[in-house]
C-alpha cells in the first residue's frame, strides 16, 4: 500500500494508503505498521493530508495547539475553506483563548469531584445489568450490555428524558463520520439524520433536562455568567456528541478483548480491583477513537519535513498506541501492563474532557462483571460497526458462565 517516492531529507514519502477503506477499518494494525515504517511523516495523496503514525510525533503535534490548531476542524474538512456540516463545537473545534473558557466549565462539570457522587448509582446499575446478562446466558455483548449501560447511566446523569434515547447513537455516529471524508458512509447517514438532529437539539434545551443533572450544571454556569445560555445548550450537545458512542464502543472492545484473550480475563477475574487498569489497556490496545486531524497555523517543520500553513495533519492514535518505539510488546493485550500515558484520550489542552467519566463507567462495569462472571465466549462472528473515526461493534453474540 505504501508506494514511496525517493525518500531524501526534504521529500516526504507519498502513499496511496486509504485509512477509510473497509479492510483498514476491519484491521488497521498491519497498515499502521507500514505507515510507521514509511517514516515519521507521510503524505496521504488521496486526501492531500499528512499522516503521523509514530507515538512521539503524534504526541508532539497534539501538545502544541498553537502551531497545530483545532479551529479549522478536527476532521479532514478544513473550516478555513469548506463549510462544516454542523455548527462547529465551541470546545472541540475552538482554539486558545476562546477554548479556555468553555473547557474550564466542561472540565469542572465532568471532574472527579462532580461525577464522584454518581458512583453509587453507576454501581447499582452495573450489578443489575450483570445479573441480567447472567440470567440470559446467551446475550449480545454489544446491544444488551455495552450499549445498554451508557445509554442508561450516562444519559440519566446528563438528565435526559427516558424516551427518544434511540436517537443518541445514530447522532454520535454522524458526528464521528463527520471527522472523516464526506464519503458515502457520512452522506448516507446525514440523509437519515433529520429525526436525530431534531431530538438532540430539543433535549439540549434547559426545560427538557432534569434539574440536577450534568446538563443543568452547564446552564447553572451560564446563570453564574461564565458562559452564555446559548453556549450552555451547545455544551450539552457536546456531552451527547462525545459521551455515548465512545464509551459504548470502548465497552464493546473490552468484551471482545476478554473473549479473545481468556487468559487475560482470568487475571482480571482473580483480581477485580484491576478493572481500572484493564480498561486503560483496552483503550491503549483498541482505542475507539482512531484518528483525527489538526491544521498548521504557520509554515512548520515536523520530523525534518517542511509543511506550509493551513495543511491538514492526521494523527493516528491507534498507531501511536502500538508504536514499538514507545511500548514493549505493543501488540500484546496485557491487563497487567501499566498503560497510562497512552494517547487513547489524546493529550494536551484538548485531551479528552470526559476521560474520568469514561473510566468511571468502564471501571465500575468491568469490576461488577469480573466479580460474577467466570468466562465470556463468542457464540458467533461479531458484526463490526463501520465508521470513519470510531471502531466498535453492532453485534457481539456471546455467552457468559457465572462463577
Ligand atoms: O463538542 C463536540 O461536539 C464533541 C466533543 C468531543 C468529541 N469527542 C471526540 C472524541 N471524544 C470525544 C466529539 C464531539
Amino acid at each position: 500500500m505504501v508506494s514511496l517516492a525517493t525518500f531524501t531529507k526534504d521529500t516526504v514519502p507519498v502513499t496511496d494508503f486509504d485509512p477509510y477503506a473497509e479492510e483498514v477499518l476491519i484491521d488497521p494494525y498491519p497498515y499502521y505498521e507500514q505507515l510507521r515504517e514509511a517514516g515519521p511523516v507521510v503524505l496521504l495523496e488521496r486526501y492531500g493530508a499528512y499522516a503521523l503514525g509514530r507515538h512521539d510525533e503524534v504526541h508532539a503535534v497534539l501538545s502544541d495547539a498553537h502551531t497545530f490548531c483545532s479551529g479549522a476542524g478536527v476532521g479532514l474538512t478544513n473550516f478555513n475553506t469548506e463549510k462544516p456540516w454542523r455548527k462547529p463545537s465551541i470546545i472541540l473545534e475552538a482554539d486558545p483563548p476562546h477554548h479556555a473558557r468553555t473547557r474550564k466549565v466542561v472540565a469542572r462539570v465532568l471532574s472527579p469531584a462532580s461525577i464522584g457522587r454518581l458512583r453509587e448509582t453507576f454501581e447499582a446499575e452495573a450489578d443489575a445489568l450483570v445479573d441480567k446478562i447472567i440470567q440470559m446466558g446467551h446475550f449480545d455483548a454489544a446491544k444488551d450490555f455495552s450499549e445498554a449501560y451508557p445509554l442508561k447511566v450516562f444519559a440519566d446523569a446528563v438528565g435526559l428524558p427516558a424516551e427518544g434515547r434511540e436517537n443518541l447513537l445514530p447522532y454520535g455516529d454522524m458526528v464521528f463520520n463527520g471527522f472523516g471524508p464526506m464519503n458515502e458512509r457520512f452522506t448516507s447517514r446525514l440523509a437519515k439524520a433529520e429525526e436525530s438532529v431534531k431530538w438532540i437539539n430539543n433535549v439540549c434545551q434547559r426545560e427538557n433536562l432534569t434539574p440536577n443533572g450534568l446538563g443543568s450544571d452547564l446552564y447553572k454556569a451560564a446563570d453564574a455568567g461564565e458562559i452564555t445560555h446559548e453556549e450552555a445548550g451547545m455544551l450539552v450537545r457536546t456531552l451527547l456528541s462525545a459521551g455515548l458512542d465512545t464509551t459504548v464502543f470502548t465497552l464493546c472492545n473490552a468484551m471482545l478483548c476478554f473473549a479473545k484473550y481468556p487468559d487475560q480475563y482470568e487475571v482480571l477475574r482473580e483480581n477485580p480491583q484491576l478493572a481500572r487498569q484493564a480498561i486503560e489497556e483496552v483503550i491503549r490496545f483498541e482505542p475507539t477513537f482512531h484518528s483525527f486531524y489538526r491544521t498548521t497555523t504557520k509554515p512548520v517543520e515536523v520530523a525534518g519535513i517542511e509543511m506550509d500553513a493551513n495543511q491538514k495533519i492526521c494523527v493516528f492514535v491507534g498507531s501511536a498506541n502500538r508504536d514499538p518505539r514507545r511500548w514493549t510488546d505493543p501488540d500484546k493485550f496485557d491487563v497487567s501492563r501499566k498503560a497510562t500515558g497512552h494517547i487513547g484520550f489524546g493529550t494536551g489542552i484538548h485531551g479528552c474532557a470526559g476521560q474520568m467519566m469514561a473510566r468511571l463507567e468502564g471501571d465500575i462495569l468491568l469490576r461488577a462483571f469480573a466479580k460474577k462472571v467466570r468466562s465470556i465466549e463468542l457464540m458467533g462472528e461479531p458484526v463490526r460497526h463501520y465508521n470513519n473515526t470510531v471502531r466498535g461493534f453492532k453485534q457481539i453474540p456471546a455467552r457468559v458462565v457465572a462463577l
